[in-house]
């Protein structure tokens, strides 16, 4: 199928051939929206759709004027209709410019969605785009679903958003382009080897599809079969659900252990959705799984997040709203560990638990099963750290043998496990545990500055 099959394909899966349907063409007048909104020009008239082409001037570069100049002038030329909207450089803030400038215009082409009936917003988005963003979010970590990357079609503003070049690799474009002799502005930005996208752009895909010519279809293949992964997962979690939830839409945990390992931690998440609507990452939940399990505690109370507790009563978990705390305890008097996540445990204090050594998690430390859920919290008097031989030093004496001054030492926070025993005076000390106690290690790691 060639390139062109494979555009129309794609518009008519979406049942956009039809002259009686209006589409919102998003053009940056980049190569890649320009291809976008020619392919779309060169439909035959029985099957095209009506074109309104939207564009953002996002006054973020100079050339940002000839640019809407450039596509005012060419839709004048080929009777399209044009919306343009400005994001005044007034509005732009002072980080995070790009995640603000998306926002800014979704919302732009909800609008016009809305204004001219469209059924559908066209973004350029193409293979190697899906691929940048692949490599990216495969360095940064995260949930595996991330991975599934930028879907070809979604619901958006009443409509559908589609993405009908993601079959078409750049190469493509620019040869499509050149061949057409379609013109277009080429984004200065995208040279700039300073954003990490750029970089990935014009090292890491090359290299790779040196290593297989096919890299961005092999992309593509890996991203189907995992979303063909997480469905059959949420029809088992959907099949399983009923087996553990009770008539209460309490959890019974008896039932919720019979069921094999590595379902326990999906299905808690499930239900933890539908009872909050709040989706929590399986890693997140991870320690409240242990916490459930711990059979030595068989009734609790466990803060999830800000505004729900989870409850556990023996054999049945329910949650509840989250106590609003007794005003005299300071915000923050103990916080939950999140792995993988650092936490600002004082004012100019971060700290995190690792499950992997990285750049700043140097203090490996053993942990069993019951340590979770782990705490920051200040330290008390009576708090006592281990040592090796057995041994205990109250965190008191440690504080006092390190000199720290008498004003300072409020400030200190310890890292307990479950049972309140001190693993870690921060900043300070480490508690003792041999290197075959437990059975996972974690990393601590410790930032300065506020
Ligand atoms: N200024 C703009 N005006 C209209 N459409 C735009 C503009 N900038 C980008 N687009 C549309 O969005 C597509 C993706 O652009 P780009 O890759 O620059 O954005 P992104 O921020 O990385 O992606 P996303 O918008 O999905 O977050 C373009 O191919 C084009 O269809």
């Amino acid at each position: 199928m060639t390139p062109v099959q494979q555009f129309n394909r794609q518009l008519a899966q979406s049942r956009l051939l039809y002259p009686t349907k209006t589409v919102v063409v998003a053009v940056s007048t980049g190569v890649d929206s320009m291809v976008l909104l020619t392919l779309l020009q060169r439909l035959p008239v029985r099957q095209r759709p009506r074109i309104i082409v939207a564009h953002v001037n996002h006054h973020l570069r100079r050339q940002s004027q000839r640019e809407a100049a450039f596509l005012t002038r060419y839709c004048a030329e080929h009777h399209l209709t044009l919306q343009v909207t400005d994001w005044p450089v007034q509005s732009h803030p002072q980080t995070g410019v790009e995640a603000a400038g998306r926002a800014f215009r979704y919302h732009f082409f909800e609008q016009v969605m809305a204004t001219t009936g469209a059924v559908a917003v066209l973004t350029a988005h193409h293979a190697n785009d899906q691929a940048e963003t692949y490599l990216m979010k495969l360095a940064r970590g995260g949930d595996v679903a991330q991975l599934t990357g930028i879907a070809p079609q979604r619901p958006f503003a009443g409509g559908q958003l589609i993405r009908p070049l993601l079959t078409w690799s750049k190469q493509t474009i620019r040869a499509y382009a050149a061949a057409q002799e379609i013109q277009f502005y080429e984004d200065v930005t995208n040279q700039d080897v300073q954003f990490t996208r750029n970089r990935i752009r014009q090292r890491v895909v090359p290299e790779l599809t040196t290593v297989n010519p096919e890299f961005l279809t092999h992309v593509a293949g890996y991203q189907q079969q995992l979303r063909q992964l997480l469905t059959a997962k949420s029809e088992m979690v959907a099949y399983l659900l009923p087996h553990v939830v009770t008539e209460t839409e309490t959890v019974n945990l008896a039932a919720l252990q019979r069921v094999p390992a590595a379902w326990q931690l999906p299905l808690l998440r499930a239900w933890l959705h539908q009872r909050t609507h709040e989706l929590f990452s399986e890693e997140k939940l991870r320690p409240v799984m242990h916490w459930l399990q711990n059979t030595n505690h068989p009734t609790g109370t466990l803060p999830v997040n800000g505004t729900v507790d989870l409850v556990k009563q023996v054999d049945i978990i329910d949650v509840r709203p989250h106590k609003k705390r007794v005003k005299k305890l300071m915000p923050g008097e103990k916080i939950m560990v999140d792995l993988n996540q650092w936490q600002k445990i004082t004012a100019t204090q971060t700290a995190g638990l690792f499950s992997h050594p990285t750049v700043a998690a140097g203090q490996p430390l053993r942990l069993v099963e019951q340590d979770w859920p782990l705490y920051w919290r200040p330290w008390r008097a009576g708090d006592q750290l281990t040592l090796r031989g057995g041994g205990h030093q109250s965190v008191r004496r440690v504080l006092i043998d390190q000199k720290l001054p008498a004003e300072q030492r409020s400030r200190v926070r310890v890292l307990v496990n479950a049972h309140e025993q001190v693993l870690w005076v921060v900043g300070h000390k480490f508690t003792y545990r041999d290197h075959d106690f437990g059975t996972q290690t974690v990393f601590l790691a410790l930032k300065h500055g506020s």
